[in-house]
């Protein structure tokens, strides 16, 4: 695993005095889709601003493609694609010289074939000669992403690149996500949905107060935070759990015609049999029994309720 970018004890302290960044320390792989999840005002543009060079850091490092964003801005400058959360664009220009004229601003050479697949790709081709003021808002962010992409980044920072889209262009997103995820490009997205995190993210990064609670693999994350539920449906309700249940993490639901039992994924013993047998010898039939466990939302309101512990 080849680390492309590189956060060392960034910190930011805007001039009003509010600590926006507290000291993140964070690496990312080439080639990995990072997910920065985080109540608002958590610090995930300012950390995203300070990555790409835009804001300067109070303290600390950040290392892009192994050039310092202070000291070697331009190359590692190069290296950053990123679609703000805000729409930037100038609204009387036309789509291919908004594109074009991007890459232009990286010293990169003029390539027409390259602007015409990445428009086609985002499904703007057909719009290549309309006017931004003409474009509807999902357009217009996919402009922000073509532009990002013209001058063919290897990191593509992605601040809320779904929010107020529509569902279908939502999933259009996220399929041009996994294309450039294809092609080797490394991806840092914020988000408010969870969702989207939990479709496409390969590692799952929590801010909350300027403090990165945790960075973690998505599929470890859920596995070891996961809770999980068996409920057991009642053929005759009861008004309150018997006494020799009180062993296990019980509780009454559905006006007692229900117990929910809760357990740990990680456990060696889940502890199930044993529950089900002491059911019955408490003298209580089942109507039925299913399992469900949490998703990654209530995982992450923990986590943020929990400050990261
Ligand atoms: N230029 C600024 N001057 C002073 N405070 C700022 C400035 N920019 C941001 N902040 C504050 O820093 C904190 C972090 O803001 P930031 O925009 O990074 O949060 P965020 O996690 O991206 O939030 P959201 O999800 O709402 O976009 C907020 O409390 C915000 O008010």
């Amino acid at each position: 695993m080849t680390a492309i970018v590189e956060v060392e004890h960034l910190k930011k302290t805007y001039d009003s005095g509010f600590e926006a960044l507290k000291g993140i320390d964070l690496t990312i792989e080439q080639g990995e889709i990072l997910a920065l999840l985080g109540p608002n005002g958590a610090g995930k543009t300012t950390l995203i601003s300070a990555v790409c060079g835009i804001t300067a850091p109070t303290d600390g490092k950040v290392r892009v493609g192994g050039h310092d964003i202070q000291d070697d801005w331009r190359a590692a400058r190069k290296l950053i694609g990123l679609v703000p959360q805000e729409i930037n664009l100038e609204p009387f220009e036309l789509v291919m010289n908004t594109v074009r004229f991007s890459r232009g601003l990286f010293g990169r050479p003029r390539n027409d074939a390259l602007i015409e697949k990445i428009l086609r790709d985002l499904s703007l081709w057909d719009k290549k000669d309309s006017r931004i003021n003409a474009l509807s808002g999902g357009m217009k962010r996919r402009v922000l992403i073509a532009k990002a992409l013209s001058h063919e980044p290897r990191v593509l920072f992605l601040d809320e690149p779904t929010a107020g889209v529509d569902v279908e262009l939502r999933r259009d997103m996220w399929r041009i996500v996994e294309t450039l995820r294809a092609d080797g490009v490394t991806i840092i997205l914020t988000t408010h949905y969870i969702e989207e995190a939990e479709a496409i993210a390969d590692r799952i990064g929590i801010i909350s107060g300027g403090q990165l609670l945790l960075v973690e693999e998505k599929a470890a994350l859920m596995k070891r935070l996961a809770k999980k539920e068996l409920r057991i449906d009642l053929q005759s309700p009861v008004d309150h759990i018997p006494e020799t249940l009180s062993a296990f993490d019980l509780r009454r639901a559905d006006d007692g015609r229900a117990l929910i039992y809760t357990y740990d994924t990680t456990g060696e013993r889940t502890g199930i049999t044993r529950l089900l047998g002491a059911v019955q010898a408490a003298g209580l039939t089942l109507a039925d029994i299913r399992t469900s466990q949490s998703s990654l939302e209530e995982i992450f309101v923990d986590i943020v309720k929990d400050g990261g512990k």
